[in-house]
């Protein structure tokens, strides 16, 4: 059996899926309301935050994802006493025992998540020594850590790559540093956020990401005791201090989550209200919703996505940092492109390798080419980067059932909306992979009147 399909089973079984497959029989438009709480990309790093309080911490809207149970795992393994209920999204963190972990909880958890490079300085902080194990997360290009590790250097910290994880110690102690990164990383920010807010002195980041995410963080830390400013032209300052305690925080929305389902929506020809959505984080992806043809309506409480008739047009798109088009909505919503009338392109800026998925929706039907270098020309909002990668993608093409194996999260949620546009069944298999990110989405599935089936 394969990494990727154990990684998919190990998901499936901790977010309670009967199996890794799903039948689906397309063809019916997703019609009705759903939840969507808390950010993955918030949610996760909020409590390897709880670490670093001397007291306990509150997170609500907390998601029953598998990422969420694999973070928690590793702070229980670390001595951290997790009570509250997925069910309810509460978790209340208790970190007054916190210990070095054993190597064969650390060695059952790696591969799963990406979240545990997070836990280097919180754990220097608390133990001044921290055995991190071998990261999982999307196979969506190389996605190296050096700039983790050059300021965890820069804080004073010794760090060793070991072939089985990576061992960190910091016998001097650590201190304030002035880090510049080459790209706006999020989580080599929210590294530096981590580990600075308790170091001795000052640090100044430049270049830092400013996704929502990380200003929710800001949020977290701040609650706790923390000294951060966010200045202008990228740079953050945060002031170290002596001790942090704990915080009560509601997490911030998904709008990764929010802006799947809203593809999906329009993509089968429907209506879905994401309870809990709101506009201020998703301005980008409302812009681009409605310049394909999409439409939506602002609520009190969350945002409504629908089809309101007529033709899908074709859109250029360039994926990039906050304040842009965020990659992880490219993969849900290119399967909407492949219904509008003509040629969309989408250049995929962050990473170097995201659209694999694809090949999955030409062999049902869609006319999608992929060029590995990325293309030339145009009028570009995104300066050209040596990784990018561009999908052209011709429409509208009618989409077919097919068995298809989902490669990552969001590529897995573009194949369940394509299975769910396509004529005919389709199987979808590793569909545990989803669960990394998408909160009870078979129930939501159910809701929204969705026909499929799981292979027992
Ligand atoms: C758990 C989580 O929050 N995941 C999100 C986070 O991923 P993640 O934090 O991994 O993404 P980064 O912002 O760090 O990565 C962006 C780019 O920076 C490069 N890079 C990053 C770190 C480093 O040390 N060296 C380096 O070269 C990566 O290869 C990539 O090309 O932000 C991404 C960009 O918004 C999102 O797609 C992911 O959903
Ligand atoms: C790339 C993603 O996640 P991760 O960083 O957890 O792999 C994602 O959420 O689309």
């Amino acid at each position: 059996m394969n990494t990727l399909v154990q990684d998919a089973q190990k998901a499936a079984r901790r977010v309670g899926l009967p199996s890794d497959t799903i039948i689906i029989n397309g063809g019916r438009p997703l019609r009705g309301t759903i939840d969507v709480r808390g950010a993955k990309n918030l949610v996760t790093k909020a409590m390897v935050a709880s670490l670093l309080g001397d007291t306990k911490s509150i997170l609500r809207d907390v998601p029953d994802i598998s990422d969420v149970s694999v973070v928690a795992s590793l702070l229980e393994a670390h001595g951290v006493t997790i009570s509250g209920s997925a069910e309810t999204g509460i978790l209340i963190f208790d970190p007054s025992n916190v210990a070095s972990a054993n190597s064969a909880e650390i060695d059952a958890l790696s591969g799963s998540s990406r979240i545990p490079i997070l836990f280097c300085g919180p754990l220097l902080h608390r133990l001044g020594h921290a055995f991190i194990p071998d990261l999982g997360g999307c196979r969506i290009g190389d996605r190296p850590i050096d700039f983790h590790l050059d300021a965890l250097r820069q804080f004073g910290a010794i760090v060793d790559k070991l072939p089985s994880g990576i061992d960190i110690s910091a016998p001097n102690g650590l201190h304030g540093a002035n880090i510049e990164f080459a790209y706006p990383s999020v989580g080599a920010t929210e590294q530096v956020l981590l580990t600075a807010v308790r170091v001795k002195g000052t640090t100044e980041l430049k270049n830092a990401a400013i996704e929502p995410e990380i200003m929710d963080l800001i949020a977290v830390l701040q609650k706790m005791g923390a000294i951060i400013s966010v200045e202008p032209n990228r740079v953050i300052l945060i002031e170290g201090v002596d001790s942090l305690k704990g915080y009560d925080h509601r997490a911030l929305f998904d709008r990764n989550e929010a802006a799947s389902w809203a593809s999906a929506a329009l993509a089968t020809g429907g209506d879905i209200t994401c309870k809990g959505a709101k506009q201020q984080d998703m301005m980008t992806f409302l812009n681009v919703f409605r310049k394909i043809g999409g439409a939506f309506d602002i609520e009190e409480d969350g945002i409504r996505f629908y089809h309101p008739g007529g033709d899908l047009k074709p859109v250029t798109i360039e994926t990039d940092v906050h304040p842009g088009f965020m990659t992880d909505w490219q993969q849900p919503l290119i399967i909407a492109l492949t219904q509008a009338i003509g040629t969309s392109i989408v250049h995929e800026t962050v990473y170097e390798d995201r659209f694999g998925f694809t090949d999955a929706l030409v062999e049902m039907g869609a006319n999608i080419q992929v060029h590995k270098n990325g293309l030339e020309g145009g009028e570009r909002r995104v300066p050209r980067r040596p990784l990018e990668q561009a999908a052209v993608i011709t429409g509208p093409t009618k989409l077919h059932g097919s068995e298809i194996v989902v490669p990552d999260l969001r590529g897995g949620f573009s194949h369940l909306i394509a299975a769910l546009t396509a004529d005919g069944r389709s199987t979808v298999s590793n569909v545990g992979l989803i669960g990394r990110g998408y909160g009870d989405f078979v129930a939501k599935l159910e809701k929204l009147g969705a026909d499929f089936s799981f292979e027992v």
